[in-house]
C-alpha cells in the first residue's frame, strides 16, 4: 500500500505580494494529490526578474499573515538568507541532500513558470532532485514554445499521483487546480491607481500593505 503522506512540496516564489492565486491553486492541489504541508519559500534575489518593490523582510511579513489561519502552509526561509540568485537548482539540490536519496519530494510551479523553466540556471538538474508540480494559470499555453522543450516535458509528464508519492523525484504532474486570474503586477498596478482589491489577497495582507504605504 502506497503511503501518501510521504511527499514533500516546496512552493518557490517572489509574492509581491502574497496573492490568492497562490494560495488556491495549491490548496485545492494538497486535496486533490494529498498533501499534508506545502512549503512555501520566498526568495531573495530572483534570478529572471527586476528586484521586487517590497523588501525581502516585507514579504516575509505577508506570508506570515497569508499563512496564519492556514495549517497547511509552512514558511521556509532559507533563499532569504543568501544574497545570491536564488538560483532553484542550487536550493532544490541543497533540500535533496538534507531529505537524503529516497524521500519523494517536489517543486511547486505555475504555468507561466514551467514555460521558461528551461531558461532556468541548471534547470536540466532540477528533475534529479524532485518532481515539478504545475498549476494551471488562465493566459498561458499548455505547450512549450520550442519542440526541444516539448519533447522534454513529454519524456518526464505522468498522470499518476501515486508516481509523485513513491518515487523521489524525476517527474511532472500537470495539475487540474482551479484558474485564478490574479497576478502580483495586476494587484501593484491596483494599488497604485488606488483601486480595490479586497477579492485578490488575504485582509491581513491588503491592511499591512497598506500600513506599510506599499506599491503606492
Ligand atoms: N494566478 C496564479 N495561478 C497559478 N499559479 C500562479 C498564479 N500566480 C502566481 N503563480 C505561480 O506562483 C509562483 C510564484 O509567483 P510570483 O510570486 O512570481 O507571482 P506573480 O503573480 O506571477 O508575480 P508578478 O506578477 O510580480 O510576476 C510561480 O510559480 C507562479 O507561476
Ligand atoms: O533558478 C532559476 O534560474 C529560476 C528562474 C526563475 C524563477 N525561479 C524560481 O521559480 C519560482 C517562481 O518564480 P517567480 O519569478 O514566478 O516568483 C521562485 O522560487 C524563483 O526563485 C528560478
Amino acid at each position: 500500500m502506497v503511503d501518501m503522506n510521504q511527499l514533500q512540496a516546496l512552493f518557490g516564489g517572489t509574492f509581491d505580494p502574497v496573492h490568492y492565486g497562490h494560495l488556491k491553486p495549491v490548496e485545492a492541489l494538497a486535496n486533490q494529490i494529498g498533501l499534508s504541508r506545502v512549503i512555501i519559500m520566498p526568495n531573495n534575489v530572483p534570478p529572471h526578474r527586476p528586484q521586487p518593490e517590497a523588501t525581502s523582510q516585507q514579504r516575509k511579513t505577508m506570508l506570515e499573515l497569508a499563512i496564519a489561519d492556514k495549517p497547511l502552509f509552512t514558511l521556509d526561509e532559507r533563499e532569504l538568507r543568501r544574497d545570491t540568485p536564488s538560483y532553484s537548482a542550487l536550493t532544490l539540490q541543497e533540500w535533496r541532500e538534507e531529505q537524503g536519496p529516497q524521500c519523494p519530494l517536489a517543486f511547486i510551479i505555475g504555468q507561466d513558470s514551467l514555460l521558461t523553466f528551461p531558461s532556468w540556471h541548471h534547470y536540466e538538474t532540477i528533475l534529479d532532485n524532485c518532481h515539478l508540480i504545475v498549476c494551471r494559470r488562465p493566459g498561458y499555453p499548455l505547450e512549450m514554445a520550442q519542440e526541444e522543450h516539448q519533447q522534454w516535458l513529454d519524456e518526464h509528464l505522468t498522470q499518476h499521483v501515486e508516481t509523485l508519492h513513491t518515487q523521489p523525484a524525476g517527474k511532472i504532474y500537470l495539475a487540474e487546480t482551479p484558474w485564478f486570474n490574479i497576478s502580483a503586477t495586476l494587484i501593484r498596478e491596483r494599488l497604485e491607481r488606488g483601486e480595490n482589491c479586497d477579492d485578490l489577497l488575504p485582509a491581513a495582507v491588503l491592511e499591512y500593505i497598506n500600513a506599510q504605504g506599499l506599491y503606492r
